[in-house]
Formats: structure tokens, C-alpha cells, sequence
């Protein structure tokens, strides 16, 4: 199982990843993207979840029209893994 990172370790991922910031009140990481329209989110949607499967790493996340709003943990965990970080990495490059 992914050993949970450290909240140093997890600032200095979370400085990699632009957009991403820890979610108040959980250990979890988080991200709202915004896209031009619905066809954007829900292609971004599709791509991602076909990479997240591939990975056994799902997000929990809710579309509202064109923003996606995603929030990524291991569960198994009970916090925030380099498997996390490594999705978050994934869906910024599909958001291009
Ligand atoms: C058995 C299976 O590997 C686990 O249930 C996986 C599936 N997807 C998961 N996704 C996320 N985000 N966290 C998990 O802990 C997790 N666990």
C-alpha cells in the first residue's frame, strides 16, 4: 500500500502542480478546472477517467456545466500518496 506523505512532502508535490492545493478540513488534495464549454469538461472527464481506471487511482469529482471540481486520496491510506500527486500530474496534462 502507498504510504501517506508528509504535510512537508505534500507542499513540495503540491508546488509542482499548478492549480492544485490541499482541501480544508480532510487530507486531501484539490482542484477546480474551467473549461470554454461542456463538451471540453466532459471530453477532459472521459479522458481522465480512462487514465485514472488504468492507474486502480479514481477521484472523486462533480461537473457543474464547464468547471470540473476534483478532489484526490488513498483511501486505503487515509491521506494523500504519490499516487494522488501522480493522477493530479496526469489530469493537468490531459487539461493541457
Ligand atoms: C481495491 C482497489 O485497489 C482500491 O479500492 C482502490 C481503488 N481506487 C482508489 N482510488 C482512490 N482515489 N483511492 C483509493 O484508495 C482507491 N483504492
Amino acid at each position: 500500500m502507498a504510504e501517506r506523505l508528509s504535510a512537508e512532502a505534500r507542499k513540495q508535490a503540491l508546488g509542482g502542480i499548478p492549480g492544485w492545493g490541499e482541501i480544508s478540513g480532510r487530507e486531501a488534495i484539490g482542484k477546480t478546472f474551467v473549461f470554454k464549454d461542456f463538451n471540453q469538461a466532459f471530453g477532459f472527464m472521459t479522458r481522465a477517467a480512462l487514465v485514472a481506471e488504468k492507474m486502480d487511482h479514481h477521484p472523486e469529482w462533480r461537473n457543474i456545466y464547464k468547471t470540473v471540481e476534483v478532489v484526490l486520496s488513498t483511501h486505503d491510506a487515509g491521506g494523500v500518496t504519490a499516487r494522488d500527486i501522480e493522477l493530479a500530474k496526469a489530469m493537468n496534462a490531459i487539461a493541457g
